[in-house]
């Protein structure tokens, strides 16, 4: 993530003319982060300031977001950071955006499952997209909030209910797994993790998590075995991170 961030600086410093970007060309891009102030928001809203595609960033939640907007507001890089708080405000972080990202709601302790955040993350979800229906209706909404398999389609409901629905533009963040499987296949495989490439399909929770590890590269010759032992590792990662944080949440940085 860090070397694709840097890597976006360099192509904006080429000389107008060059490939690429050049600053003046960069168009602006306002991002929404729901959630701002929690595990993720936090540094989800470091990287959305590093990113040299946002020049507007609204960073919401119902508690926190003053100074999680300060702190981030002071690097410097091109994009414009406001704070929102509270439901009055929400209307205001939303309005204009071109992307929503929502990482907000309640995660995992030992010994749950993605799906007993249900009752608590569906209303939180659900009153959020039907703000994002309201005050930014062609924005992309990637949701974060567990349980992804389920937040999805409520979002999704959400926004037929009031026509504002395409399919093209609503998004589960599942990258996660594939970032867990890269890394875990180039520890068994040996190889350089930077060229690793695993197509994971399917959903995000357990079994609904399926690593192709059949089809990584660069190729190895691994066994059942360990493929086996691979894919069990991919699809239990969040629970390996809720495990090891011990009631202090889940993955955090890593997903962001
Ligand atoms: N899709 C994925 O791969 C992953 C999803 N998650 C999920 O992301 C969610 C957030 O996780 P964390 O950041 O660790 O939790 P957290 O508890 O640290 O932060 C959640 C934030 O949401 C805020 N919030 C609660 N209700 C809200 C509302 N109505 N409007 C706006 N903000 C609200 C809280 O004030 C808090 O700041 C959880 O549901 C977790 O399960 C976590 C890791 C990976
Ligand atoms: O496992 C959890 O509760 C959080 C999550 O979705 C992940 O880390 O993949």
């Amino acid at each position: 993530m860090r070397s694709s961030v840097l890597r976006s600086v360099k192509t904006l410093a080429k000389p107008a003319g060059a490939r690429g970007y050049s600053s003046e060309s960069v168009p602006d891009r306002k991002v929404a982060v729901l959630g701002a102030a929690g595990g993720i928001g936090q540094p989800l809203a470091l990287l959305m300031k590093l990113n040299p595609l946002v020049s507007r960033l609204a960073l919401y939640d119902i508690a926190n977001t003053p100074g999680v907007a300060a702190d981030v507001g002071h690097i410097n890089t091109r994009s414009e950071v406001a704070g929102y708080m509270g439901n009055d405000q929400l209307g205001q972080a939303l309005e204009d955006s071109d992307v929503v990202i929502i990482p907000a709601g309640v995660p995992r302790k030992p010994g749950m499952t993605r799906d007993d955040l249900f009752n608590i993350n569906a209303g939180i979800v659900k009153d959020l997209c039907s703000a994002i229906a309201k005050y930014c209706p062609n924005a992309i909404v990637n949701m974060i909030s567990n349980p992804v398999n389920s937040t999805v389609p409520i979002a999704a409901e959400v926004f037929k209910k009031a026509g504002t629905y395409n399919e093209k533009k609503l998004f589960g963040v599942t990258t996660l797994d594939v970032v867990r499987a890269k890394t875990f296949y180039a520890g068994k495989a040996n190889v350089n993790v930077a060229e690793v490439n695993v197509p994971v399909v399917g959903g995000h929770a357990g079994i609904t998590i399926l690593p192709l590890f059949s089809q990584a590269t660069p190729k190895a010759n691994l066994a059942d075995e360990d493929i086996k032992a691979l894919t069990k590792r991919t699809q239990d990662g969040g629970t390996e991170v809720v495990e090891a944080k011990a009631g202090k949440g889940s993955a955090t940085l890593s997903m962001a």
